[in-house]
């Protein structure tokens, strides 16, 4: 099934740590919501760290939006219990908390006046899903197809493209799960085929943490002074 994507002076918030109230003499810049995407190891979450901070101290103030699957959550619930939910049950959980997690941020990101970095979107679970062999035409398939036509899109989705080696040499030395070669290979071709019709801006996140930063920033710049972010 082919993916498509329908689809300063920062004051601290003291719920959440990376949330920033835009800075009151630049918050005349747009709204932007940047999505970051990629297989697990790319830096998503290492990225998106590092631009929230950076458009946080450097303006025009940036929020840090994750969307979890809970799989993290479920892992850890299961070492600790010795049970394991059916893989198909699992897969369940994971596509219900990752539509619900970014239906709440979408609500965060439209009431927000600077720049909203989403860690993850959907296309993440459809990637994943589609890697794992499951059932396009299921209830939980089509149910994410409809929320992605739904949903208004990240006005930037950029993918954080590396090697699935280096993926997986990333991911072995985090230590917190493993996968195979092959899985991160078809989940890397499923993200560059979904960029390639989508659009999508694609970066060699094989570099290091302050180049994949830089590149970051320089897209957020062009979409910010481009017109990229629709006026709300
Ligand atoms: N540019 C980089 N160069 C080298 N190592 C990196 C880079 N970015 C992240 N890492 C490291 O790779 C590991 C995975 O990074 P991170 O958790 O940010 O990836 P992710 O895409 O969010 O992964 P997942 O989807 O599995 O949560 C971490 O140990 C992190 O320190
Ligand atoms: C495949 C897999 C991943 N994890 C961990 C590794 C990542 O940090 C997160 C990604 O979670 P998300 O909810 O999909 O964003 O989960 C894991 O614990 N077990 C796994 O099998």
């Amino acid at each position: 099934m082919p993916l498509t994507q329908h689809t300063a002076t920062p004051h601290r918030n003291a719920s959440h740590p990376h949330a920033a109230a835009p800075d009151r003499r630049q918050s005349a810049a747009r709204p932007l919501t940047v999505a970051l995407v990629g297989i697990d190891g790319s830096g998503k979450t290492t990225a998106a760290s590092g631009l929230t901070t950076h458009l946080t101290v450097h303006g025009p103030g940036a929020q840090l939006l994750s969307n979890p699957s809970g799989r993290s959550w479920l892992g850890r619930w299961s070492a600790r219990t010795g049970l394991a939910l059916p893989a198909s049950l699992a897969e369940g959980v994971e596509t219900v908390l990752r539509a619900a997690n970014v239906v709440r941020a979408h609500a965060k990101a439209a009431s927000y006046g600077a720049v909203t970095v989403m860690d993850r979107h959907l296309v993440c679970q459809e990637v994943t899903r589609q890697t794992r062999g499951l059932d396009p035409n299921g209830v939980l398939a089509r149910g994410l197809r409809w929320l992605r036509r739904s949903l208004r899109d990240p006005d930037v989705t950029v993918l954080l493209d590396v090697s699935a080696e280096t993926a997986l040499s990333r991911v072995d030395a985090r230590g917190l799960d493993s996968e195979s070669l092959s899985y991160f290979e078809d989940a890397r071709n499923a993200y560059l085929a979904c960029a390639l019709t989508e659009g999508w801006t694609v970066i060699d996140a094989e570099a290091d943490p302050e180049r994949v930063l830089s590149q970051l920033d320089a897209i957020i710049r062009a979409a910010l002074d481009g017109g990229t972010a629709l006026a709300r």
